[in-house]
Protein backbone atom coordinates (compact mmCIF):
# COMPACT_ATOMS: atom_id res chain seq x y z
CA UNK A 1 0.00 0.00 0.00
CA UNK A 2 1.52 3.19 -0.77
CA UNK A 3 2.00 5.35 2.33
CA UNK A 4 1.59 8.50 0.93
CA UNK A 5 3.19 11.63 1.14
CA UNK A 6 4.93 13.71 4.45
CA UNK A 7 6.04 16.84 4.98
CA UNK A 8 9.58 18.19 7.14
CA UNK A 9 8.93 22.08 7.36
CA UNK A 10 12.56 23.06 8.90
CA UNK A 11 12.72 26.22 11.73
CA UNK A 12 15.28 25.50 13.85
CA UNK A 13 17.35 28.27 12.18
CA UNK A 14 18.39 31.02 14.29
CA UNK A 15 17.48 34.11 11.72
CA UNK A 16 20.71 36.07 12.00
CA UNK A 17 20.39 37.90 9.14
CA UNK A 18 17.07 39.13 10.07
CA UNK A 19 19.03 40.70 12.57
CA UNK A 20 16.16 40.23 14.80
CA UNK A 21 16.29 39.08 18.89
CA UNK A 22 13.19 36.94 18.42
CA UNK A 23 13.93 34.37 15.44
CA UNK A 24 12.32 34.92 12.54
CA UNK A 25 9.86 32.08 11.93
CA UNK A 26 8.44 33.12 14.83
CA UNK A 27 7.81 36.70 14.12
CA UNK A 28 4.26 38.35 13.85
CA UNK A 29 2.50 38.53 10.49
CA UNK A 30 -1.16 39.67 10.98
CA UNK A 31 -1.14 38.48 14.49
CA UNK A 32 0.46 35.19 13.52
CA UNK A 33 4.06 33.64 13.69
CA UNK A 34 5.17 32.94 10.31
CA UNK A 35 5.78 28.77 10.94
CA UNK A 36 1.95 29.15 11.42
CA UNK A 37 1.10 30.22 8.38
CA UNK A 38 3.50 28.02 6.27
CA UNK A 39 1.71 24.93 8.58
CA UNK A 40 -1.89 25.73 7.59
CA UNK A 41 -0.96 25.67 3.58
CA UNK A 42 0.10 21.88 4.12
CA UNK A 43 -2.38 21.21 7.03
CA UNK A 44 -5.11 21.61 4.64
CA UNK A 45 -4.39 19.54 1.99
CA UNK A 46 -5.84 15.75 1.95
CA UNK A 47 -2.53 14.24 0.12
CA UNK A 48 -0.23 15.33 3.48
CA UNK A 49 -1.06 11.77 5.37
CA UNK A 50 2.31 13.32 7.98
CA UNK A 51 4.02 16.48 8.71
CA UNK A 52 6.83 17.22 11.22
CA UNK A 53 7.92 20.44 12.30
CA UNK A 54 11.87 20.78 13.02
CA UNK A 55 12.39 23.44 15.34
CA UNK A 56 15.39 24.68 18.20
CA UNK A 57 15.39 21.94 21.39
CA UNK A 58 15.23 25.37 23.07
CA UNK A 59 11.85 25.81 21.32
CA UNK A 60 9.76 22.99 20.69
CA UNK A 61 7.69 23.24 24.26
CA UNK A 62 6.54 26.60 22.89
CA UNK A 63 5.74 25.62 19.19
CA UNK A 64 3.88 22.49 20.78
CA UNK A 65 2.03 25.50 22.34
CA UNK A 66 1.37 27.31 19.09
CA UNK A 67 0.61 24.59 17.36
CA UNK A 68 -2.76 23.59 19.99
CA UNK A 69 -3.53 27.14 20.00
CA UNK A 70 -3.83 27.23 16.22
CA UNK A 71 -5.92 23.51 16.50
CA UNK A 72 -3.01 21.66 14.31
CA UNK A 73 -1.78 19.27 17.07
CA UNK A 74 -3.65 16.09 14.79
CA UNK A 75 -1.59 17.31 11.29
CA UNK A 76 1.90 17.93 13.21
CA UNK A 77 5.24 16.79 15.60
CA UNK A 78 7.41 18.93 17.03
CA UNK A 79 10.97 17.79 16.81
CA UNK A 80 14.31 19.35 17.17
CA UNK A 81 16.66 20.05 15.18
CA UNK A 82 20.62 20.48 14.20
CA UNK A 83 23.60 23.36 13.67
CA UNK A 84 22.58 23.36 10.15
CA UNK A 85 19.85 23.59 7.80
CA UNK A 86 20.95 20.14 6.75
CA UNK A 87 21.21 18.22 10.28
CA UNK A 88 17.86 19.44 10.63
CA UNK A 89 15.95 18.43 7.63
CA UNK A 90 17.98 14.91 8.32
CA UNK A 91 15.83 14.57 11.38
CA UNK A 92 12.81 15.34 10.22
CA UNK A 93 13.34 13.21 7.42
CA UNK A 94 14.08 10.31 9.78
CA UNK A 95 11.05 10.84 11.72
CA UNK A 96 8.90 9.79 8.68
CA UNK A 97 7.02 6.88 7.32
CA UNK A 98 5.56 7.84 4.16
CA UNK A 99 6.74 6.82 0.69
CA UNK A 100 7.46 10.20 -0.36
CA UNK A 101 8.45 13.72 1.32
CA UNK A 102 8.15 17.14 0.76
CA UNK A 103 10.98 19.49 2.40
CA UNK A 104 9.82 23.33 2.69
CA UNK A 105 11.60 26.32 4.98
CA UNK A 106 9.26 27.29 7.37
CA UNK A 107 9.87 30.64 6.26
CA UNK A 108 8.66 30.70 3.17
CA UNK A 109 4.50 31.42 4.20
CA UNK A 110 3.69 31.87 0.87
CA UNK A 111 3.68 28.90 -0.83
CA UNK A 112 0.70 27.74 -1.96
CA UNK A 113 -1.63 24.50 -3.44
CA UNK A 114 -1.03 24.68 -6.34
CA UNK A 115 2.42 24.89 -6.50
CA UNK A 116 2.78 22.27 -3.74
CA UNK A 117 0.88 19.93 -6.24
CA UNK A 118 2.74 21.00 -9.02
CA UNK A 119 6.09 19.95 -7.05
CA UNK A 120 4.50 16.45 -5.78
CA UNK A 121 3.56 15.20 -9.59
CA UNK A 122 6.46 15.88 -11.44
CA UNK A 123 8.82 13.86 -8.33
CA UNK A 124 5.89 11.37 -8.95
CA UNK A 125 6.69 11.15 -12.29
CA UNK A 126 10.54 11.66 -12.21
CA UNK A 127 11.60 10.56 -8.83
CA UNK A 128 12.75 14.37 -7.46
CA UNK A 129 11.38 17.80 -7.87
CA UNK A 130 12.03 21.96 -6.74
CA UNK A 131 10.33 24.69 -7.26
CA UNK A 132 12.36 27.22 -9.17
CA UNK A 133 11.69 30.94 -11.02
CA UNK A 134 13.72 32.25 -13.39
CA UNK A 135 16.56 34.40 -12.21
CA UNK A 136 15.81 38.20 -13.63
CA UNK A 137 18.73 39.60 -13.02
CA UNK A 138 22.20 38.75 -14.75
CA UNK A 139 24.52 36.73 -12.46
CA UNK A 140 28.08 37.39 -12.39
CA UNK A 141 30.70 35.06 -10.81
CA UNK A 142 33.19 37.31 -8.94
CA UNK A 143 36.66 36.46 -7.06
CA UNK A 144 38.21 37.54 -3.88
CA UNK A 145 39.63 40.72 -5.13
CA UNK A 146 35.48 42.06 -6.65
CA UNK A 147 36.56 41.50 -9.85
CA UNK A 148 34.75 40.25 -13.07
CA UNK A 149 35.38 36.38 -13.97
CA UNK A 150 32.52 34.75 -16.05
CA UNK A 151 29.00 35.66 -17.10
CA UNK A 152 26.68 32.56 -17.36
CA UNK A 153 24.22 32.09 -19.81
CA UNK A 154 21.12 33.63 -17.75
CA UNK A 155 18.70 31.17 -19.77
CA UNK A 156 19.81 28.08 -17.86
CA UNK A 157 19.96 29.99 -14.52
CA UNK A 158 16.67 29.30 -11.85
CA UNK A 159 16.63 30.77 -8.43
CA UNK A 160 15.60 27.22 -5.92
CA UNK A 161 13.08 27.48 -3.79
CA UNK A 162 11.10 25.04 -1.73
CA UNK A 163 9.40 22.74 -1.19
CA UNK A 164 11.41 20.05 -2.78
CA UNK A 165 9.99 16.68 -3.51
CA UNK A 166 11.34 13.11 -3.27
CA UNK A 167 11.03 9.56 -2.60
CA UNK A 168 11.69 9.37 1.11
CA UNK A 169 14.00 6.65 1.28
CA UNK A 170 16.26 7.96 -1.73
CA UNK A 171 16.61 10.94 0.06
CA UNK A 172 17.33 9.45 3.00
CA UNK A 173 20.42 7.46 1.46
CA UNK A 174 21.52 11.12 -0.31
CA UNK A 175 21.70 12.51 3.53
CA UNK A 176 23.05 9.57 5.09
CA UNK A 177 26.13 10.02 2.19
CA UNK A 178 26.10 13.37 2.68
CA UNK A 179 27.05 12.91 6.33
CA UNK A 180 29.18 10.27 6.13
CA UNK A 181 31.68 12.45 3.36
CA UNK A 182 30.91 15.62 5.38
CA UNK A 183 29.41 17.29 2.51
CA UNK A 184 27.26 20.52 3.61
CA UNK A 185 24.97 21.31 0.73
CA UNK A 186 22.24 24.68 0.60
CA UNK A 187 19.46 22.78 -0.58
CA UNK A 188 18.00 18.82 -0.32
CA UNK A 189 18.66 18.44 -4.38
CA UNK A 190 22.02 19.23 -3.74
CA UNK A 191 22.29 16.01 -1.89
CA UNK A 192 19.89 14.16 -4.30
CA UNK A 193 22.48 15.14 -7.38
CA UNK A 194 25.52 14.06 -5.58
CA UNK A 195 23.88 10.69 -6.36
CA UNK A 196 23.38 10.70 -9.94
CA UNK A 197 19.27 11.65 -9.20
CA UNK A 198 17.70 13.97 -11.84
CA UNK A 199 15.68 16.70 -10.35
CA UNK A 200 13.15 18.35 -11.94
CA UNK A 201 12.57 21.42 -11.98
CA UNK A 202 8.93 23.09 -11.53
CA UNK A 203 8.41 26.93 -12.30
CA UNK A 204 6.98 28.29 -9.12
CA UNK A 205 6.15 32.00 -8.68
CA UNK A 206 8.31 35.40 -7.37
CA UNK A 207 6.05 35.72 -4.55
CA UNK A 208 7.11 32.21 -2.83
CA UNK A 209 9.99 34.45 -0.98
CA UNK A 210 12.13 33.46 1.94
CA UNK A 211 11.75 35.31 4.77
CA UNK A 212 15.59 36.67 5.05
CA UNK A 213 16.29 39.46 5.80
CA UNK A 214 14.57 42.63 7.12
CA UNK A 215 13.33 44.32 4.04
CA UNK A 216 11.43 40.70 3.40
CA UNK A 217 8.97 41.61 6.17
CA UNK A 218 7.72 44.67 4.57
CA UNK A 219 7.35 42.76 1.68
CA UNK A 220 5.55 39.89 3.39
CA UNK A 221 2.94 42.39 5.23
CA UNK A 222 2.29 43.86 1.67
CA UNK A 223 1.58 40.28 -0.16
CA UNK A 224 -0.79 38.96 2.69
CA UNK A 225 -2.39 42.41 2.77
CA UNK A 226 -3.36 40.87 -0.92
CA UNK A 227 -3.96 37.89 -0.11
CA UNK A 228 -6.68 38.81 2.87
CA UNK A 229 -8.56 40.97 0.30
CA UNK A 230 -9.05 38.44 -2.53
N1 LIG B 1 20.07 24.75 11.84
C1 LIG B 1 19.06 25.16 11.06
C2 LIG B 1 19.20 26.27 10.20
C3 LIG B 1 18.12 26.66 9.40
N2 LIG B 1 16.96 25.99 9.50
C4 LIG B 1 15.78 26.44 8.73
O1 LIG B 1 16.05 26.45 7.34
C5 LIG B 1 15.25 27.44 6.70
C6 LIG B 1 16.07 28.27 5.72
O2 LIG B 1 17.23 28.74 6.34
P1 LIG B 1 17.71 30.26 6.51
O3 LIG B 1 16.86 31.22 5.83
O4 LIG B 1 19.17 30.29 6.24
O5 LIG B 1 17.43 30.44 8.06
P2 LIG B 1 18.42 30.77 9.23
O6 LIG B 1 19.53 29.80 9.31
O7 LIG B 1 17.54 30.92 10.41
O8 LIG B 1 18.95 32.23 8.79
P3 LIG B 1 20.41 32.83 8.85
O9 LIG B 1 21.24 32.04 7.88
O10 LIG B 1 20.24 34.26 8.45
O11 LIG B 1 20.89 32.68 10.28
C7 LIG B 1 14.63 28.29 7.82
O12 LIG B 1 13.25 27.96 7.90
C8 LIG B 1 15.39 27.88 9.04
O13 LIG B 1 14.63 27.96 10.25
C9 LIG B 1 16.83 24.89 10.35
O14 LIG B 1 15.75 24.30 10.43
N3 LIG B 1 17.90 24.49 11.10
C1 LIG C 1 16.72 25.61 0.56
C2 LIG C 1 16.69 27.03 0.11
O1 LIG C 1 15.60 27.70 0.65
C3 LIG C 1 16.54 27.07 -1.39
O2 LIG C 1 16.58 28.39 -1.82
C4 LIG C 1 17.94 27.76 0.49
O3 LIG C 1 19.02 27.27 -0.25
C5 LIG C 1 18.25 27.79 1.94
O4 LIG C 1 19.49 28.43 2.08
P1 LIG C 1 19.96 29.24 3.30
O5 LIG C 1 21.42 29.39 3.16
O6 LIG C 1 19.59 28.39 4.47
O7 LIG C 1 19.28 30.56 3.23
Amino acid sequence: MDKGWGVVIVAAGRGTRMGTTESKQFLLLQDKPVFIHTLEVFAAMDEVSEMVLVTGAADVERCQDWVKEYRLESHVRVIPGGKERQHSVHEGLKALGTDWVLVHDGVRPFINREQIMGCMKAAMSGGAAVLAVPVKDTIKQVNAEGVVTATPDRSSLWSIQTPQAFRLSSLLIAYESADRDGFLGTDDAMLAERQGMSVKVVEGSYTNIKLTTPEDLEYAAFLLKGEKKR
